[in-house]
């Protein structure tokens, strides 16, 4: 029997991959591709007739699957579904370390789904408050209302644009470029850095476009996200090569840190970096950079 080690809110999440919970093929050894997290998927991609049979698959999954350091993440059935529940005890029961709600659209939503997780937890002698929530905004409505969900509860680590649901509502189609995302991504970013809480852009479905792929992936970097959605093993590589800071990067930041606290100590507030202006906010965001290049595995410096 697996027990995995507690579930962190602040991790690194660059790559969080989705797999139908029902394909032996996909769930077996989905840890060797190297995505930060996995989502294994009661919902959409799992067939109306499946949905028992998927979660059959999905606690003896969790139950006999050693993911090591990958993260495991389950998406939930909607709230207006009849599978909800019974997949949050499941999830639950199997030790998973989150749940992803597919459509979230208001606080409510989350706390219906953390009442029903901690009802779990008890029936199932789980530590209380060990299952982690993300919510995944798939709607206009859903994203009117991230900041509210975003704060429904402690349990929150982020929240996740989910563009097939989204465009659909929106009677749009993928846009190279983003033009029709661009608010709604922009608004959930604003929520989830106002709430403090983790940030993903949706999949790209077009897997045998890598160039329009990459495209989407260097525009989420360049508008704060902290991963993305991805439904393919050849999708992990770009993202984790994107997503952390690059040696240039690295060494202002370095530099910058360095000569900050030789100023500081000489009473100089302002002052430039190879002609930039830097002040405080500028020296945070410098020790934010290493901390992200630490973690994914490019910088050992002693900063
Ligand atoms: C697309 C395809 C069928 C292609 O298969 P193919 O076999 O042609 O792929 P290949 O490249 O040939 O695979 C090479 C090797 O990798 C293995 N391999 C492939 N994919 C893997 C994977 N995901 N996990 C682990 N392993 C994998 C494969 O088994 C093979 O292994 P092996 O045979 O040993 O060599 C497959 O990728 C796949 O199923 N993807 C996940 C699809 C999915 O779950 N969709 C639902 C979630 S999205 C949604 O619902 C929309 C959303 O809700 C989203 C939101 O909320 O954000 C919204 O609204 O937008
Ligand atoms: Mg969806």
């Amino acid at each position: 029997m697996i027990t995995r080690p507690k579930p962190q809110k602040n991790r690194l999440r660059r790559t969080m991959m989705f797999m139908n919970a029902q394909k032996p093929g996909l769930i077996k050894d989905a840890y060797i591709y190297g995505s930060d997290s996995i989502i294994l998927d009661l919902e959409d991609a799992v067939a109306e007739n499946q949905k028992d049979a998927a979660r059959f698959s999905l606690y003896h999954t969790l139950k006999t699957i050693d993911y090591g350091d990958t993260e495991v993440i389950v998406r939930i059935n909607g709230l207006d579904t009849p599978h909800w529940q019974e997949d949050i005890r499941c999830v639950v029961a199997g030790g998973a370390d989150g749940i992803r709600i597919a459509k979230c659209e208001s606080a409510k939503d989350v706390k219906t789904v953390e009442e029903h997780a901690l009802a779990a937890e008890r029936e199932f002698g789980v530590e209380e408050g060990r299952t982690l929530i993300m919510a995944a905004l798939e709607s206009p409505k859903g994203i009117m209302n991230a900041y509210e969900i975003v704060t429904a509860s402690p349990r929150m680590f982020g929240c996740a644009i989910s563009g097939g649901d989204f465009r659909k509502s929106m009677h749009v189609q993928i846009v190279k470029g983003g033009i029709e995302m661009l608010a709604a991504r922009g608004q959930m970013l604003l929520a989830a850095r106002a709430a403090g809480v983790q940030c993903f852009d949706t999949m790209y479905p077009n897997i045998d476009d890598m160039e329009g792929f990459k495209a989407e992936v260097s525009q989420n970097r360049e508008m704060g996200f902290d991963g993305k959605s991805v439904v393919n093993p050849k999708q992990i590589q770009f993202v984790h090569e994107t997503f952390a800071p690059t040696k240039k990067e690295i060494a202002y930041a370095e530099k910058l840190i360095r000569s900050f606290n030789e100023q500081v100590d000489a009473g100089v507030g302002v002052y430039t970096v190879d002609g930039k202006m830097v002040d405080i906010p500028f020296f945070e965001d410098a020790k934010r950079i290493l901390a992200l290049a630490r973690a994914c595995g490019v910088y050992d410096g002693d900063l």
